[in-house]
């Protein structure tokens, strides 16, 4: 049995007189990647479930999640895996699917019962489904590649997009993740906001005594959290998404909401930013 926790959602103007552990209570979310274990959170931020599973050389199966209300976790769902670890096994529908690090497996509607196994370490995202697309895997090369920002403004880096419209078909899930050209730090940053889509963030690849600092808010209200390595964080729809670390990283974004549009963004003035 996977364990869960649930995430409700909250309103701005609740979020802005929170104090620094109630922010992290309601957004941060740390203790993923237990060896041994499938570990779930539910948000109520469009429904997106994320989560881990670290078989550690004994198999864990995904088939049933109370807080979804179905017989099976993906009779109304579809999901993302992303292996942040070494090369590792996700079986789905009599198929068995090697994914090496980096790689991604997007899983359909109804597929049934998913089946993690070897040394991966998977990042888990699931939102509701509409109709079923083909489960498929995959690799850095299919993915797509957006060469963002400058050196000089320590925020060089490359938009590598999975579940993404060019690449593979889903219902509402987006994801990929974004890598840094060396000593850049600065992740999407001008910021910017998508009130249709709510976004959770994965931080990792970081030293154990590295922090991101993740920027959330409204840009009139901004709050910071702090972020360890393998930490994520649920972004609503009304936050800005942006963060600087002290050492190189990589993090994993994805989306559920209204449209599957990754360019939809509303940028924000640098001078509107508080
Ligand atoms: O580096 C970036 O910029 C991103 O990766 C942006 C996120 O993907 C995002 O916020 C998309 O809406
Ligand atoms: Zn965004």
């Amino acid at each position: 049995m996977p364990v869960t926790q649930t995430r409700y959602a909250i309103d701005p103007a609740t979020a802005k007189t929170l104090d620094t552990g109630q922010l992290r209570d309601h957004f941060h979310v740390g203790g993923l990647f237990a060896a041994g274990q499938i570990k779930l959170v539910y948000s109520h931020y469009d429904r997106l479930i994320l989560g881990s599973a670290v078989p550690a050389g004994a198999a864990l199966t995904l088939d049933h999640m109370a807080e979804t209300g179905t017989a099976n976790f993906l009779e109304r769902r579809e999901m993302a895996v992303l292996n942040i670890g070494e090369t590792g096994t996700v079986s789905v529908d009599g198929a068995d699917h090697s994914l090496d690090n980096g790689e991604v497996l997007y899983i359909g509607m109804g597929a049934g019962a998913v089946t993690f196994s070897g040394a991966g370490r998977f990042y888990i995202l699931s939102a509701p489904a509409h109709q079923t697309y083909p489960t498929t895997l995959i690799k850095l090369s299919d993915a797509r590649r957006v060469e963002m920002g400058a050196k000089e403004t320590a925020n060089e880096r490359v938009i590598i997009q999975f579940l993404h419209p060019d690449v593979c078909q889903s219902c509402q899930l987006l994801m990929g993740y974004t890598q840094f050209a060396e000593g850049s730090v600065w992740n999407t940053m001008p910021a910017h906001v998508h009130d249709r889509r709510m976004e959770a963030y994965l931080y990792f690849g970081m030293p154990e005594d590295s922090r991101v600092f993740h920027l959330m808010g409204e840009p009139s209200e901004t709050r910071h959290i702090v972020m360890a390595n393998e930490e994520a964080v649920i972004s609503p729809p009304w936050s800005i998404h942006s963060g600087a670390g002290t050492s190189s990283y990589t993090f994993c974004w994805a989306m559920a909401g209204d449209n599957v549009d990754f360019t939809d963004m509303d940028m924000v003035p640098m001078g509107d930013l508080r």
